[in-house]
Order: C-alpha cells, then structure tokens, then sequence
C-alpha cells in the first residue's frame, strides 16, 4: 500500500515560488503566489484535471495561460484598467498554509500598494483560500474594501479544465438561461437546450447562471458549485482564435474548457469596511 506524507511545500515552478499542497489521501494542487493561481489539481487516486498551457509564459509579467487566474478587479475589457484586471500579474503573500487530517489548506493574499494604486486607487485586501481533499477542490475568494471610499469591482476563477476532447463534453445545468454571446458582439440569447456542446468557438456570459452545473468528458465528470457569483462565463477560442494565442499550442483547444464563476456582467459596490466573498467548489468522478 502507497504511504502518502501529506505536506505543504514551497517549490520553485518555472523559476516562480509555488505552493504544492498534498493532502493525507493523496489529493495535491500547485498555487503559484505569482496571481495567486492554481495550476495543477489533482484528485486523490485521480490524474491532472486543470490544464495549463505547455507554451504558457512564465516570465513573471505576463498572466499564466492556465490552471485558475483570478480576476480582479475588472472582467476582460470591461473597464479601463488592464484586461481582466491586476491580480492574475501580481505576486501574492502565503497567509497561512497547513494540513489537518483530512485536508491541505492554503490561504494567499494580495494588497494594495503603489504599483495596484497607479491602476485603480483603491485600497483592497483579496484572499484566496484553497482547500484540497479527495476528489473536492474548494476555492474561496474574499475582497474586503480596506479604504475610506466605496468602489466597484468585477471578479471570476478563470477555471481552465483539461478535457480529453472538448467536442466530447456536455456541459449541463444551463437550459433555460440568458447568456450573453460575445461571438456575436454581446447579443442576448436564450439557452434552450439540454447542454452546451462545444463544436465551435463559444464565449458566453450566463448571467444569474444557476450555482450548479455538470462537464461531462469522455466518461469522467467534474461538478461545479458556486456561491457568491451571479455570473458563469464560458469559453473555448476554438481552431481561430487558439492560433492567435501565442501562449497556447495550436491543437489544445481540445484538450481546454474554460467554465468561470464570475461577477463580470455588473459589477458589486463595497463600502469602506464591507466584504464580499464567493466561493466555488470543483468535485472530480
Ligand atoms: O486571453 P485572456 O486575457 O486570458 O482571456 C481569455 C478569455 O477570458 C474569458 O473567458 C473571456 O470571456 C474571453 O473573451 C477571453 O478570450
């Protein structure tokens, strides 16, 4: 029988710092402090179930082409600040970091400072608490208005999962919903249909997306379960627009769906002192 020694290391990831997580039942996940990203999950007795870009760039400025970005303060282009915002390019602080009998645990941190100021004057605190066990994933994010004025954010866990064949996967969960098709220059349309398949590019913003939702792939399933976001973006840049990507290879828009609990459509106002937190849970079978 296997021995797992369950751990909380600090590695070097492509000559960033990372924390590798394993939990007592084998469960591990990698969180780079650069953006505060996941990039690696993998369930206990599983195998690799977030893809990360083999041509991602890792040169400490550019955002990571994988694992789970988190976005803020701004959704893509949604605001005049850098796209999809600063977090996903600054390098976050280990608050705390340990594992129980059950789980490994770790919770990053990033704060205001002059370079975040010179983007959006706004003074913030954002925590990103990770959990890993068996076959859970269990992320949570917190944004805490730390300043004397009230400001408006955007927000999202930019999940990017491996799939075998994306044209072999059914997302489920989505039928009777509105979505916004950026493919099409943001027009509404209804979701009418018992799961999205992916047979072309798709860039949807579901808004009040339903919290849980179901990828089925290839004979393996991954569940989502989210609380906090209003929002549920998905995406695949399909043949087209995965050329365009310098930092992906050209063929692995198959093996990538992007399925991201999101305040992206509006954004949420907090006044000095106040809280939000969202959190988003990926269970593996
Ligand atoms: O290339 P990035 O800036 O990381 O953005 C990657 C993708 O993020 C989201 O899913 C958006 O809806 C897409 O429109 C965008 O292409």
């Amino acid at each position: 029988m296997n021995t797992v020694s369950a751990s909380v290391l600090t590695i070097d990831f492509h000559g960033q710092p990372a924390l590798e997580l394993t939990a007592p039942d084998g469960a591990r996940c990698l969180i780079s402090l650069f953006g505060g990203q996941l990039l690696s999950w993998i369930p206990a007795g599983g195998s690799e179930r977030l893809y990360l870009s083999p041509a991602a760039h890792f040169d400490g400025r550019s955002a990571v082409r994988g694992g789970i970005p988190v976005i803020f303060p701004q959704f893509a282009e949604r605001g005049n600040g850098p796209r999809h915002g600063f977090a996903r390019t600054r390098v976050w602080q280990v608050d705390e970091s340990r594992v129980s009998k059950d789980f490994a645990t770790a919770t990053l941190r990033l704060v205001t400072d002059d370079a975040t100021r010179a983007l959006w004057p706004h003074d913030f605190a954002l925590e990103l608490t990770v959990v890993v066990s068996g076959n859970r994933l269990d992320l949570e994010l917190d944004v805490e208005n730390t300043g004397d004025a009230a400001f408006d954010f955007a927000a999202a866990l930019h999940s990017y999962l491996r799939v075998k064949e994306v044209e072999n996967c059914r997302l489920e969960g989505l039928r009777n919903t509105r979505y916004l098709d950026a493919t099409a220059g943001d027009t509404v349309k209804d979701d009418r249909l018992d799961a999205l398949i992916v047979e072309d590019e798709v860039d949807r913003l579901y808004r009040d997306a339903p919290d849980t939702v179901v990828l089925h792939d290839s004979g393996r399933a991954l569940g989502f379960q989210s609380h906090g976001f209003p929002d549920l973006v998905v995406w695949n840049p399909w043949e087209h627009k995965c050329k365009a990507l310098a930092d992906m290879p050209d063929l692995d828009f198959r093996r990538m769906l992007c399925v991201e609990p999101a305040i992206a459509e509006k954004t949420m106002t907090l006044a000095p002192g106040e809280h939000w937190s969202g959190q988003h849970t990926i269970l593996a079978a």
